[in-house]
């Protein structure tokens, strides 16, 4: 066979695999349809969006991927078609910290997919106010990065908040150098987030020693003003260089390669069913005495349940007094988590459940 007999015969096979594809995921989207009435008949108002179930559906199609697609690959194929599924059962909103271009903007495409309804507010304050106010069901707020740690404004907010957590979004941040200027020799000032600058603290040192680094409330914030300003440059990262039109003078300047963020989902659900592979986050204060803290985390290590991260904060209310945000591998429903949790609840001062939600799949 020649090679165009060879390349139209697998094209043939091509199209006719894309026919069933296109007949299967029509099917598909008609079962939403009709889980969406299920869910009206049953008076669920806005509990269209179902966590726990996306998280299965995801680590299925990771877990029984035949290749040679990588699992991840699959998984955001898979992830788009559930979104568009879940638009057509109900349009889903979700407030960030925007504007349009920021990593936070990336993190809820990344987790919600194309088809959600993108609502950027001006402050991590805002998204807070505007999912307690209900006019967006869900937020997207960031929690920590590895190169920098906590972000301490989220954790305080949650300290004031009535929301839950509903979920977890992991994003690798690549940061670019972008500018209208065609070479490093013209830039005077960067213009970025201070988590950016921090992050890229080395190679601003060696790369860019002079250039006045002015932080700015978000990295699309820095790329807009950088699109407007002779001898300036922003750190900012894919999203928003093709939105600004700029160019990038340098790729990937994090000083950590493996740089990741942490965003949380926030929302009114109260709880999240399990996923089978959940955490739970809590939010603790116990008294300024010896020993108090040792005496409050006994309780999981009893039960067996392992944390994977605290941190402390400023109560505000008493100086020198703290509260702890917890982080624990399981959901507040399984058995030995629910027994860790009821002894922490006694030792504790102040104790909040703040979500248990599935791991973060992607
Ligand atoms: O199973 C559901 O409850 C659905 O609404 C269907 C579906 C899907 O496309 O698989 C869509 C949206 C939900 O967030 C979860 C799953």
């Amino acid at each position: 066979m020649s090679e165009q007999e060879q390349l139209r015969a697998i094209r043939e096979r091509i199209d006719a695999i894309d026919k069933d594809l296109m007949r299967l995921i029509s099917e598909r989207a008609s079962c939403a349809q009709t889980v969406a009435e299920i869910k009206r008949a049953a008076g669920s108002g806005e509990d269209f969006y179902r966590p726990e179930r996306e998280a299965q559906i995801l680590r299925q199609v990771k877990d029984t991927n035949p290749g040679p697609l990588e699992g991840e690959t699959l998984a955001r194929l898979f992830r788009e078609i559930m979104s568009a599924c879940l638009a057509l059962e109900s349009p889903l909103k979700v407030a960030f910290l925007g504007p349009e271009g920021t990593y936070t903007h990336a993190a809820v495409l990344k987790h919600f997919g194309q088809d959600v309804q993108l609502a950027p507010m001006a402050s991590l304050g805002e998204v807070f106010r505007e999912v307690e106010a209900a006019t967006c069901p869900y937020g997207v707020v960031p929690i920590e990065n590895s190169t920098e740690g906590v972000v301490n404004h989220t954790l305080d907010l949650f300290v004031q908040s009535p929301l839950h957590v509903c979920g977890e979004v992991l994003l690798r941040i690549h940061h670019h150098l972008l500018s209208r200027e065609e070479s490093l020799d013209g830039v005077q000032r960067v213009y970025a987030h201070q988590q950016a600058l921090a992050q890229c603290r080395r190679w601003l040192d060696a790369n860019l020693p002079h250039a006045e680094r002015i932080p700015l409330s978000s990295n699309a914030e820095a790329a807009k003003r950088a699109a407007q300003d002779t001898g300036a440059a922003a750190i900012a990262g894919d999203t928003a260089e093709s939105l600004y039109g700029l160019n990038a003078l340098k790729r990937n300047i994090e000083d950590h390669p493996d740089n990741t963020t942490r965003f949380l989902v926030i929302g009114r659900q109260e709880s999240i069913p399990p996923s089978g592979v959940d955490k739970t986050s809590v939010l603790v204060s116990t008294s300024n005495r010896p020993g108090a803290l040792h005496r409050l985390l006994t309780p999981l290590a009893h039960n067996g349940v392992s944390m994977s991260r605290i941190e402390s904060r400023p109560s505000r209310c008493v100086n020198w007094e703290y509260v702890y945000f917890l982080d624990i591998e399981g959901h507040s429903a399984d058995p030995k988590v629910k027994q860790a949790l009821a002894g922490l609840r006694q030792e504790a001062e102040l104790f909040r459940i703040l979500g248990a939600y599935p791991r973060a799949v992607l």
